[in-house]
């Protein structure tokens, strides 16, 4: 029986950890969960001293999950080795005024854009940043979607990260990408009312406080539209250069030429754009059909004179994939739907944009 994420998580909720009186998901002593069909992977992080004080907190958290009908689960236990002190996003360092700065050891910084919303930006940005990975770069994924932060799932991410000494943020990773999101610094469920001047100063503390170490691209995974974060980013980092992500449909390209055009505003060079959802291959029958149309996004790059740099399939496989915490580029690698991902990556490689 396939398991969803949400009912591993819903599982796991009911298992209370002893030191917060919380239950173990909300303390943020779940991390890296990942479900693959009837197969769960997680990390139970304790302080080293409380490991064996755990050991039945991680078997009550495994005998939850195989209550669900989980055919292997695998619940490890580490040990963090300096105390968390969750760090302050929203009172948070007021923004510099200075324009914007390189982050130090970042190589490069490509913004994943959106005019429209659930045109797929964030899953091209989970599979991008695993497909960059597997060739080798050094990848990070800021999460800066503050109003749905999708990357903690996506990448199969939970827990908080830690801030040794409260100014730091050490963020996290899995499939070889360093990441950092807003949705690891709120509650699951808790909703984000942050105003613009809050909204910068969390974006620039993400951008400037997470340690990311020597990263060769950082990908900025953004909200959709054309509002403060993106005006932030600009103005506080240097942005090497944008891709932007959209549907053939015509209501998604028409927000698209907006989001293009404001980046043309900020002086921020267009790499190019991804056709998503291009064309839809039936997993039954493998009979392909264009629900949003077809060829739009090649028209429209045409006519703006950037590259068409990919045009990704929409397919089962990978919504499944995204939903259970395991980018179709690391849990099918070798399939088609994966493969256009890779070519992706090696297209952005290439031109030296990642
Ligand atoms: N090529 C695809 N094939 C199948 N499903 C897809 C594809 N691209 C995206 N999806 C699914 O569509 C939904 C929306 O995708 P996603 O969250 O990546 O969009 P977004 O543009 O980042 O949205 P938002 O505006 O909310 O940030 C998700 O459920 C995702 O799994």
């Amino acid at each position: 029986m396939a398991l969803t994420r949400d009912a591993v998580l819903a599982a796991l909720k009911a298992v209370t950890d002893p030191a917060s009186g919380q239950d173990i998901v909300a303390a943020g002593i779940v991390r890296a969960l990942n479900v693959d069909g009837d197969a769960v992977r997680f990390v139970v992080e304790v302080a080293p001293d409380q490991a064996t004080a755990y050991g039945p907190v991680r078997q009550a958290a495994e005998d939850a999950v195989k209550a669900l009908g989980a055919s292997s689960v695998s619940a490890v236990m580490t040990a963090h080795s300096a105390p968390k002190a969750p760090p302050d996003l929203k009172g948070g360092a007021k923004p510099k005024p200075a324009g914007p700065e390189k982050i130090p050891g970042v190589d490069r910084i490509l913004a994943i854009a959106s005019g429209k919303g659930g045109v797929g930006k964030s899953t091209v940005s989970a599979n991008l940043a695993c497909a960059l990975a597997a060739e080798g770069r050094r990848v990070g994924l800021l999460d800066a979607d503050v109003y749905g932060p999708s990357q903690p799932r996506m990448l199969g991410v939970s827990g908080r990260p830690a801030s040794p000494d409260g100014k730091i943020i050490l963020p996290m990773r899995n499939f070889g990408v360093t990441m950092m999101s807003m949705g690891l610094m709120v509650n699951e469920g808790q909703a984000v009312v942050w105003r613009g001047p809050m909204l910068m100063g969390a974006l620039q503390q993400m951008l400037m406080q997470v340690q990311w170490g020597a990263l060769d691209v950082l990908l900025v995974d953004l909200p959709p539209g054309t509002g403060d974060v993106q005006m932030t980013l600009s103005q506080k980092a240097y942005v090497d250069g944008a891709v932007v992500v959209s549907t053939p449909q015509d209501v998604a390209l028409l927000d698209a030429r907006k989001g293009i055009d404001m980046f043309n505003q900020m002086n921020v060079p267009i790499v190019g754009l991804i056709e998503n959802m291009s064309t839809h291959i039936c997993s039954n029958c493998g009979h392909e059909e264009h629900i949003f149309g077809h060829g739009g996004v090649a028209a429209e790059a045409a006519k703006i004179g950037v590259p068409l740099l990919a045009e990704i399939p929409l397919h089962l496989d990978i919504r499944k994939a995204a939903d259970g915490g395991a980018p179709i580029v690391v849990s099918k690698p070798d399939s088609a739907q994966a493969g256009a991902f890779r070519d992706l990556a090696r297209t952005l490689i290439a031109a030296g944009k990642a």
